[in-house]
């Protein structure tokens, strides 16, 4: 049976060819015929049919011409440069009535050679990332969590729409994607209200800025107050190198590890914090008044439901994905990692603050199943429906 499904349910690699690709006079394939050459030949691994199969998953979602639209978000301030996109990559950028900001384009373009990108005018972003982040409702001066935030296009959009009030924080395990993620709000130029911790995300504690009582800052001890976090500089002090050197820290992180800021912004609230006063045990009755307003639980997943990411592995080889993205191992403790990040980010909002639960997968076990389970287990927790933009 696996074998039968095998030959049916195929691909959309671009293939191009010398003889058949049209080019417009700068080089660059017409449009339409460009979407044309995304066409279909390799055939889906037994794994990831068996998977789709147990999960109740349509195959054909993955297969024939790739239709699904590139889609793009303008960063605010840079709305005029449509005209700039149109003439580099020769397609006109649709846009998307209900989500802010957003347009698409055929799939075949590639936005990471443009200038427009590169300068940073524009993101490439999916329209379904765009809707966790708007489901969020950020309003100016809250202070927002993002527990897994590499490498961090939904980060970039809060801080875009939470303008200069407020703060955010992102947290993620993985210290390389929380580095490149860091590399993206120094492009974008959005790192001032940002700070970014490596930790793990189910035991992570420190809540956001502002949270010193002042008979706290009298009584630290002058010395203490002395070594404060000065602007952050990604030149680090010679005795912290040495100590990294010495310590060899890992690339992903464990529950165990305690949280280590790679990033701060100069209104991120932690220039003048002393480390005692920024990593200080918080009780249960604090969080409730200076917890976070908003918390982002993005989590980590199978990403079935990435369609484009997943056809990428025809090229990357299918042992790949089986060991990435389907290893039984993997999707059976995967559960337990979802449910028990969204129940420290619960744990970390103020009262009547709101959080948003989102992954890239398409299967019920990784979405309904951890929301009901979270909320059997969460009476404090109600569940709220997010009507303003599913309107349209
Ligand atoms: C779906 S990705 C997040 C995408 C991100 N929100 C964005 O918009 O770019 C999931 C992330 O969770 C991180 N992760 C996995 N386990 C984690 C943990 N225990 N704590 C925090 N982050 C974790 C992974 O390193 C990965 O970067």
């Amino acid at each position: 049976m696996a074998n039968k499904i095998d030959s049916e349910y195929r691909f959309s690699p671009p293939r191009k060819t010398k003889q058949n690709a049209v080019l417009s006079p700068n080089n660059q394939p017409d449009c339409a015929q460009a979407f044309m050459e995304h066409a279909a030949t390799a055939p889906l691994p037994d794994a990831f049919l068996h998977f789709l199969e147990s999960n109740g998953i349509d195959p054909s979602i993955y297969t024939s011409i790739d239709s699904t639209p590139r889609y793009i978000r303008l960063k605010p301030g840079f709305e005029d440069c449509i005209q700039e996109i149109q003439s580099e990559t020769k397609c006109k950028p649709e846009k998307l009535d209900w989500l802010l900001g957003f347009y698409t384009l055929p799939p075949h373009i590639q936005i990471a050679s443009t200038k427009v990108y590169q300068q940073g005018k524009i993101y490439g972003i999916d329209a379904s990332s765009g809707a966790a982040v708007m489901a969020l409702g950020i309003e100016p001066g809250d202070h927002v969590l993002d527990l897994c935030a590499a490498p961090g296009a939904k980060l970039c959009m809060i801080l875009d729409l939470l303008g200069d009030s407020g703060s955010v924080t992102g947290v993620d395990a993985a210290r390389h994607r929380l580095a490149a993620c860091r590399t993206m709000l120094q492009k974008y130029k959005l790192g001032d209200r940002c700070r970014l911790f490596v930790a793990d995300g189910t035991t992570f504690s420190v809540i956001p800025e502002g949270f010193r009582s002042d008979s706290e800052s009298c009584e630290s001890g002058l010395e203490e107050r002395m070594d404060v976090f000065k602007e952050w500089t990604s030149r680090r002090p010679w005795k912290e190198r040495k100590r990294a050197k010495k310590c060899s820290t890992p690339q992903v992180v464990s529950k165990s590890h305690p949280p280590e800021l790679i990033y701060y912004g100069r209104h991120s609230g932690v220039i003048g914090l002393t480390k005692k006063e920024l990593y200080k045990t918080v009780t249960e009755n604090e969080i409730a008044s200076y917890g976070y307003d908003k918390v982002l639980v993005d989590a980590e997943c199978t990403h079935d439901g990435s369609v484009k990411h997943i056809q990428k592995f025809e090229h990357w080889g299918w042992v790949t994905l089986q060991r990435r993205v389907l290893d039984a191992e993997r999707t059976d403790s995967l559960h337990t990692l979802q449910l028990n990040l969204l129940t420290n980010g619960f744990r970390l909002l103020k009262v009547g603050g709101s959080l948003i639960y989102s992954t890239c997968s398409l299967t019920v076990a990784q979405n309904e199943d951890v929301v009901e389970q979270f909320l059997k287990e969460n009476i404090t927790a109600g569940r709220i429906f997010v009507l303003h933009f599913l309107s349209y």
